[in-house]
């Protein structure tokens, strides 16, 4: 059943030795399962994880399953730029090239909080944290074209509103509509950087990953009441991986930067997404929330 389910599997047959890559969020879920591919095929892998523990045990699971020993555990706290400064300074003193940003992290439907900042949890960690963390590694992502940066959104993101004038969710919050906002912005951020990155060889992709097994459902009882009750329909963590690996590693993808991806197929997106207005804005505004300088 869920074969049948889950119709996109990523064909590409690319090795990639010499090449590096960063997974947020790799210590679990899909971003585990796209870690460990990237890993299968010789790059050298970073675990961007905000739990160290638990992204060095998946390390060691991952270096015996492929034989990579190249697979690296660093701290990344998306919900804390502090944490973002230091994981990308690290990065840059120490690595050459980043040919793959995957930014896979995220939280969905937590109660109502805030990140070190004062960001909204899940637009300062699904939306703000990464492009904090894109901006700061963009020069390397240059130097190192032909690379790539995976957003991984949702679905969800057709529910999902920009309000600029409650963003942090101050005047009136719903934990299933605040992901689904967080969503959207991954899909708007997507867009945007792909139109300032025409011509620099870095190229980006949003993508949706299917209804997927994973820990993700833990804030919510009735989510994780549907996930049980679906489970046969449900996609395994490796089998939500695909699309992410897809936009990161098929050859010839570039000319559809900028697009939103599912089932590896190019998928269609809410109008609020495809608005440039509103993508621009939210470019500037994250920005200014997070003391970048706009261009
Ligand atoms: N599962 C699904 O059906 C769907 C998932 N998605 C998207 O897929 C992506 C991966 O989710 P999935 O694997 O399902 O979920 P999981 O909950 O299994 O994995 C989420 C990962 O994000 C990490 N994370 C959460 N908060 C932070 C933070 N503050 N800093 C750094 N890392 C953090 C988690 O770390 P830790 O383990 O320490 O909490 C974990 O590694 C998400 O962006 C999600 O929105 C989209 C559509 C459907
Ligand atoms: C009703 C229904 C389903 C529920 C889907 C849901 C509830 C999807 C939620 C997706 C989310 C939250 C994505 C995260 O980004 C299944 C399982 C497909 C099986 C067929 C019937």
């Amino acid at each position: 059943m869920r074969k049948m389910l889950s119709t996109g599997v990523c064909t590409s047959t690319i090795q990639l030795p010499g090449k590096v890559a960063v997974v947020t969020g790799a210590n679990t879920g899909i971003g585990k399962e796209t870690a460990k591919e990237l890993a299968q095929r010789g790059a050298r892998v970073y675990l961007a994880c905000r739990d160290v523990q638990k992204g060095e045990l998946v390390a060691r699971e991952i270096q015996t399953v492929t034989g990579n020993q190249q697979v690296l555990v660093r701290k990344l706290d998306l919900a804390d730029t502090k944490s973002i400064r230091a994981f990308a300074k690290d990065f840059l003193a120490e690595e050459k090239h980043l040919h793959i940003l995957v930014n896979n992290a995220g939280v969905m439907m937590c109660p109502y909080s805030k990140t070190a900042d004062g960001f909204e949890m899940h637009m300062g960690v699904n939306h703000l944290g990464h492009f904090l963390l894109t901006h700061l590694l963009i020069e390397k992502l240059k130097e190192s074209a032909p690379s790539r940066v995976v957003n991984v959104s949702s679905l969800a993101h057709h529910l999902g509103r920009i309000h600029f004038h409650n963003l942090q969710g101050e005047k009136f919050y719903s934990a299933g509509l605040a992901y689904c906002h967080s969503k959207l912005a991954n899909i708007l951020f997507t867009r945007e950087l792909a139109r300032r990155l025409k011509g620099s060889g870095v190229t980006t992709y949003s993508v949706h990953p299917g209804t997927v097994d994973s820990e993700l459902v833990r804030h919510s009882s009735v989510m994780r009441w549907i996930w049980w009750l679906f489970s046969f329909f449900i996609k395994t963590p490796q089998q939500g991986a695909q699309t992410s690996l897809y936009c990161a590693l098929t050859e010839g993808l570039e000319i559809l930067s900028g697009n939103h991806f599912s089932e590896c197929n190019v998928a269609w997106v809410s109008a609020k997404a495809r608005n440039e207005t509103i993508a621009r804005r939210l470019w500037d505004v994250s920005c200014d929330l997070l003391g970048i300088t706009r261009d």
